[in-house]
């Protein structure tokens, strides 16, 4: 078998019972079963929730709670304890582990993206194990990952994973909710995921995880988008991720055979990064750029709209809307004033084409 670099998602539900506390028996089973990995000698990263599941019991309250402020305070408490937990137990099998709590921003954010994934590269290439959840004490609701699931298909993608494995409380995808659906039926083996799958999977999951199934089905859609093959499932004892690579996994395999991996800094510009600008392009413009893989030069341009700088990352418009994000390598000053000279000169305008955006900073979106 060969090396892979393997993330690791776990779901609340699968590390937390429903009072509020760490369920030690599930916990070390996890930790059993990584171990085993790494033995075999893959390199692992893993995603954990159950912060908030593992700390709403010590504030006082009965259930998972609702509020923003609520949530973030079990976090502070749950995050260390489960991160006390994994130490000790990681500690046994002589496995350093390293916590990082990383938000939104931080990826929105290239200085601190790029950080981020050089310290990822470094824990790896000194065989720490990374510990990642969101950093839910201070992510606000309109800036979150929205779940695990999606901050886990982001850092596959992020550090060039060969697989993403999200363990959770169920054996796989089905075409219903099973706890609902006694008659749903399991897919083995999907080779993308469409919207008529998001029509059969609801977005209640357990009391104590967030999202359900379409969370999941959103996280490998994206997942798959970055090259990333996916797992989605549960399974029991110290070679239950062994199995999955074996494909004796108890689960549902995703995995779309033509997806070939994007690098990081075409991520960052399709995923993270935000626009400040639109700029619109003629038809032979988005011809060149689509069909052709040319970079965007001023002539196709014919309207700016916003402020950017060069580096800044815009919208490019073609004449049926967003075709794709480009980081640009002029400011929008000297673009407008391009368009308006060539509009006041007509024929006798005889400037040189600037670069807008290059063909390495150009990424196209799905329409
Ligand atoms: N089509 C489906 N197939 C499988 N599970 C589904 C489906 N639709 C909804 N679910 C629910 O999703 C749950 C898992 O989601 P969730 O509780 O958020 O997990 P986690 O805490 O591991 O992130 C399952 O327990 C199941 O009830
Ligand atoms: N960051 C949160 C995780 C939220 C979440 O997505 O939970 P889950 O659906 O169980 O993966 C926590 O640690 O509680």
């Amino acid at each position: 078998m060969s090396k892979e670099r393997i993330v690791v998602k776990i779901g609340s539900s699968s590390l937390t019972n429903q009072k509020g506390e760490i369920d030690h028996e599930k916990l070390n089973d996890h930790v059993d079963a990584i171990f085993a990995l790494r033995k075999a000698n893959h390199e692992v990263i893993l995603v954990s929730s159950g912060a908030v599941a593992a700390g709403f019991k010590k504030l006082g309250y009965p259930s998972r709670p609702v509020t923003l402020k609520g949530k973030q305070a079990a976090a502070s408490v749950g995050q260390g304890l489960l991160i006390q937990t994994y130490m000790e137990k990681f500690q046994a099998y002589d496995i350093t582990a390293a916590q990082i709590l990383l938000t939104r921003s931080d990826f929105s954010n290239r200085k601190r993206y790029q950080n981020a994934f050089a310290t990822i590269s470094e824990l790896l290439d000194r065989g720490i194990l990374p510990i990642i959840n969101e950093n839910d004490t201070v992510s606000v609701d309109e800036l979150t990952f929205g779940d695990n699931d999606m901050l886990s298909s982001l850092v596959s993608g992020f550090i060039h994973a060969d697989r993403l494995i999200i363990l959770t409380d169920i054996n796989g995808i089905y075409d219903g909710n099973p706890r609902t659906n006694p008659n749903a039926k399991k897919f083995y083996f999907l080779e993308d995921i469409n919207e008529d799958l998001f029509q059969l999977a609801d977005e209640n999951g357990s009391k104590v995880g967030t999202g359900g199934m379409k969370s999941k089905l959103l996280a490998a859609q994206t997942a798959l988008y970055l090259g990333v093959s996916v797992f989605i499932g549960t399974g029991f004892g110290k070679n239950k991720l062994l199995d999955v690579l074996d494909g004796k996994g108890d689960g549902t395999y995703i995995a779309n055979r033509s997806q070939t991996s994007i690098n990081t800094k075409r991520q960052w510009i399709a995923l993270h990064s935000e626009s400040t600008g639109h700029v619109y392009i003629d038809q032979g413009a988005v011809e060149a750029i689509l069909y052709h893989g040319k970079s965007l030069l001023s002539p196709g341009v014919f309207k700016v709209k916003g402020t950017f700088e060069k580096g800044d990352v815009v919208d490019v418009m073609g004449i049926n809307g967003l075709i794709g994000k480009g980081q640009v390598s002029c400011p929008s000053d000297e673009l407008s004033d391009y368009i308006e000279q060539r509009k006041e000169k007509g024929p006798e305008f005889h400037e040189p084409a600037i670069e807008v955006i290059h063909r390495d900073n150009w990424v196209q979106l799905k329409n």
